[in-house]
């Protein structure tokens, strides 16, 4: 059967069901996925001087070919999302300036060291997200940054932050979408501290010092990136969820939820309900964990599913900001990037095909038989010839096709690098 006669009968199903699939189909392609830049290079960056990554994170494999130049990355930016369907984002970190081979440090960075990526942007259609780096630096060796007791060590973070919202505001401009940019740090303790309160009121203080310039929010918006550990702190991290969601919530700023970044049967999912009551915006990371905070590509799993619905089901397409957040090095990267984006994507198709206001209604009666019967036999309607359909009219390829063309682009291009 044709991709359009196994839409045709799949379409039937869920109209059933009272779904209007073409409603579904269109609101889909309004949705714009983050797409992380750093999965493409293992978060290397092109400063002058690199320094090895730090910040309690880690990159483990070592498949061929990773990008070494900016114009690498963002051929490989191209291929992939030659793949994804629908009109998306790139998510920059400050360490990939453009410097010309000047030694310029991160809190002198300045709109124009971007400017080839803003140029790219145009050219291909894409938003830009942006992300100070405070790791991988001289200046973040011993795991502190914002919240470091040293001030000059301090300032100087606190002024590559502001540098970097500058930029941020640069390309919200220059591309008529306001960039999101958000900060995470690694500060924290390998072991129990004597003192987790100077820490915090450091890190309150510093992010009260970044945020004092407003910036218009049609090309700007702020977030702020929890975590519960890192490699090498694992007591104790000076940006807690609580710390950090109290932040955005007092200070009108985004809160952003990494998927990793929870305790193991802590659900982000759970999350974005009670979120959504208090706050117009909030921004994801979504990843995969597996045993920890390991940035695994994402999968169409049970969570990522229950996230799309929770986004869907209230509404909150618009509020919810999707960045996406892996980096696997054990595979081919533009591959990882494709996976990763395409699941999320189908993820969103899933919930968007889903009865919800009937489920609701079944939930609000108390039939919680036909809720959790209904919820169950979804899975396997053929949601997969929607999604099939959607790939044609988007001019992708459809199921495991691209994979050929990812295999001709490493003999090609990747295993040449
Ligand atoms: C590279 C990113 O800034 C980083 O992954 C951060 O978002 C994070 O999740 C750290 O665990
Ligand atoms: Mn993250």
């Amino acid at each position: 059967m044709s991709v359009n006669e196994t839409f045709a009968f799949a379409k039937k199903e869920y109209e059933r069901l009272g779904i209007d699939v073409d409603k579904a189909i269109e609101k889909l392609k309004s949705v714009s996925i983050s797409v992380h830049c750093w999965q493409g290079d293992d978060i290397g960056g092109f400063e002058v001087n690199k320094s090895d990554l730090s910040g309690g994170i880690e990159v483990t494999g070592n498949y061929p070919g990773k990008a070494r130049t900016p114009e690498e990355l963002r051929a490989d930016l191209e291929k992939a999302l030659s793949f994804i369907p629908g009109k998306h984002r790139v998510n920059l970190h400050a360490i990939y300036a453009e410097t010309d081979g000047e030694v310029v440090d991160r809190d002198q960075l300045k709109p124009e060291h971007f400017e080839k990526w803003v140029q790219w942007a145009k050219k291909h259609n894409l938003g830009l997200d942006f992300n100070p780096t405070l790791f991988s630096h001289e200046k973040a060796e011993d795991g502190l940054t914002l919240s470091h007791p040293n001030a000059e060590i301090r300032q100087f973070w606190i002024d590559h932050c502001k540098a970097c919202r500058k930029i941020g505001e640069y390309f919200g401009r220059e591309l008529g979408t306001p960039c999101l940019t958000n900060i995470w740090i690694p500060d924290g303790y390998k072991d129990t501290p004597s003192d987790r309160l100077t820490p915090r009121k450091r890190l309150k203080e510093a992010l009260d010092e970044i945020f004092a310039e407003k910036i218009d929010e049609a090309y700007h918006l702020d977030a702020v990136e929890s975590k519960l550990f890192g490699i090498g702190s694992e007591a104790y991290v000076v940006g807690s969820h609580e710390f950090y969601l109290s932040y955005a919530l007092k200070n009108n700023k985004l809160c952003l939820l990494d998927t990793g970044h929870y305790h193991p049967t802590e659900m982000v999912s759970n999350k974005i309900s009670s979120l959504l009551l208090y706050s117009d915006r909030l921004a994801l990371h979504v990843s995969r964990p597996v045993r920890w905070d390991s940035d695994h590509v994402v999968t169409f799993d049970d969570e990522l599913r229950e996230i799309a619905l929770e986004i869907v089901r209230n509404d909150a397409l618009e509020q919810v900001m999707i960045g996406l957040d892996f980096f696997d090095a054990s595979i081919n990267r533009v591959a990882a990037w494709t996976i990763g984006t395409r699941n999320m994507l189908k993820a969103l198709l899933y919930a968007l095909l889903t009865p919800n206001e009937h489920l609701r209604e079944l939930q609000e009666k108390g039939d919680y038989t036909k809720r959790l019967a209904l919820m169950e036999e979804l899975k396997t309607y053929p949601f997969g010839a929607i999604w099939d359909y959607y790939c044609e009219q988007m001019n992708v390829p459809i199921k495991e096709s691209w994979l050929t063309e990812v295999d001709e682009y490493e003999a090609q291009v990747l295993l040449k690098r």
